[in-house]
């Protein structure tokens, strides 16, 4: 074991938080995000060889997890990373796994698939390093999908994408791509409120009408290409005019108290855009000017944050951009 452990010390992989649906494309695009003052908003995942296969959580929102290890999502991607490399020949070691739990649960904010990202792309990251092992970036990306298909109910890839590979991803019908890459507004950012209430996204999904109007199928397909032809022409003005939800948001606004209140005065003051992230209740606001991202995150706190049942507020406001990165490996001294 020492011979193996000085090979390879051990791999922490960041994975940050992601906007799902960003209001035009449901299930079909998200977008990776950073708060830019560098907060870490994401979960972490650390890996070190080890005599037994572990999981221990820690983190500020290891609490809200479930109690049994071998309940979490993180241990299920270790057994499903196993599986996959015994079908491929490949060798696999006793590995110590720590989860470090910084995202907030039923948040909107791509949580499971943050959890999910990072422990599977540790887990390459791991054995590419250890014995030049591991997959390409189809395989994990089928492997993240089935992941965050297990935890919610359904395969979709709007927030495992954005997660793993960063930047605007658009969910591609073809099983050799799954996900483009959409060019960005660089001069955007991106206000994330938390409200500090949870909402699970099975339950989100459940409150979706089973079928649309030929009405409502127009001005979705509508929207979703206007959006996607702006930024190919990089528009901005034009790309966050259409950024309206026809297939979601009307079904799920009253599951966020105040949100729609937050969005009209929002949209009244110049914001560009202003959706739910992903199934909520985070809200996200569009803007390209910094002094008035830092008001509205200032306005988002005093106005959108909520108790909880047991008292606390576990809510936060953060001004983002977009991160182009996805995840990557922390240096050990991070
Ligand atoms: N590592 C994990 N991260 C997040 N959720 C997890 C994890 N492991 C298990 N879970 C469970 O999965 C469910 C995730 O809920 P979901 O509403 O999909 O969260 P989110 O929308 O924040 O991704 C919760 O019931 C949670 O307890
Ligand atoms: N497309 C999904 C996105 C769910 O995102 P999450 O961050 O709430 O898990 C949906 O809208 O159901």
């Amino acid at each position: 074991m020492s011979q193996l452990m000085s090979k390879l010390d051990g791999v922490s992989v960041f994975a940050p938080a992601s906007i799902g649906n960003v209001s035009v494309g449901f299930d079909v695009l998200g977008l990776g995000v950073k708060p830019i003052d560098g907060t870490l908003l994401g979960d972490v995942v650390s890996i070190v060889l080890a005599d037994e296969d572990s999981l221990t959580v820690v983190g500020e929102f290891a609490k809200k997890l479930p109690g049994d290890v071998k309940d979490n999502i993180v241990w299920h991607c270790l057994l499903l990373f196993n599986k996959a490399m015994a079908e491929a020949g490949y060798k696999t070691e006793k590995l110590a796994l720590t989860l470090d739990k910084k995202m907030p649960v039923g948040s909107g904010l791509g949580s499971s698939a943050c959890s999910v990202v990072a422990a599977l792309e540790a887990l390459n990251q791991f054995y590419q390093q250890y014995n030049q092992t591991g997959f390409d970036r189809k395989k994990m990306l089928l492997m993240m999908g089935e992941m965050e298909a297990q935890i919610s109910g359904s395969l979709h890839y709007d927030n495992v994408a954005p997660c793993y590979l960063g930047g605007m991803q658009l969910m591609v019908p073809d099983a050799d791509i799954i996900s483009r890459n959409l060019p960005q507004f660089d001069d955007c950012f991106y206000v994330m409120a938390y409200p500090g209430i949870s909402v699970s996204t099975k339950a989100a999904r459940e409150v979706l009408p089973p079928e649309y109007s030929r009405a409502d199928l127009i001005h979705f397909g509508q929207n979703l290409a206007t959006f996607v032809d702006a930024c190919h022409r990089n528009d901005k003005v034009q790309a966050f005019s259409v950024l309206t939800d026809v297939v979601a948001e009307p079904y799920r606004q009253h599951l966020l108290p105040k949100f729609a209140e937050a969005k009209q005065y929002l949209l009244s003051q110049g914001s560009l855009a202003v959706g739910i992230s992903g199934s909520g209740p985070t809200l996200f606001c569009v803007v390209d000017d910094e002094d008035k991202a830092k008001e509205f995150e200032q306005w988002l706190t005093n106005n959108y944050l909520q108790t909880e049942a047991d008292g606390n507020n576990y809510g936060f406001v953060h001004v983002c951009k977009v991160d182009s990165q996805g995840a990557c490996v922390l240096n050990t001294d991070t």
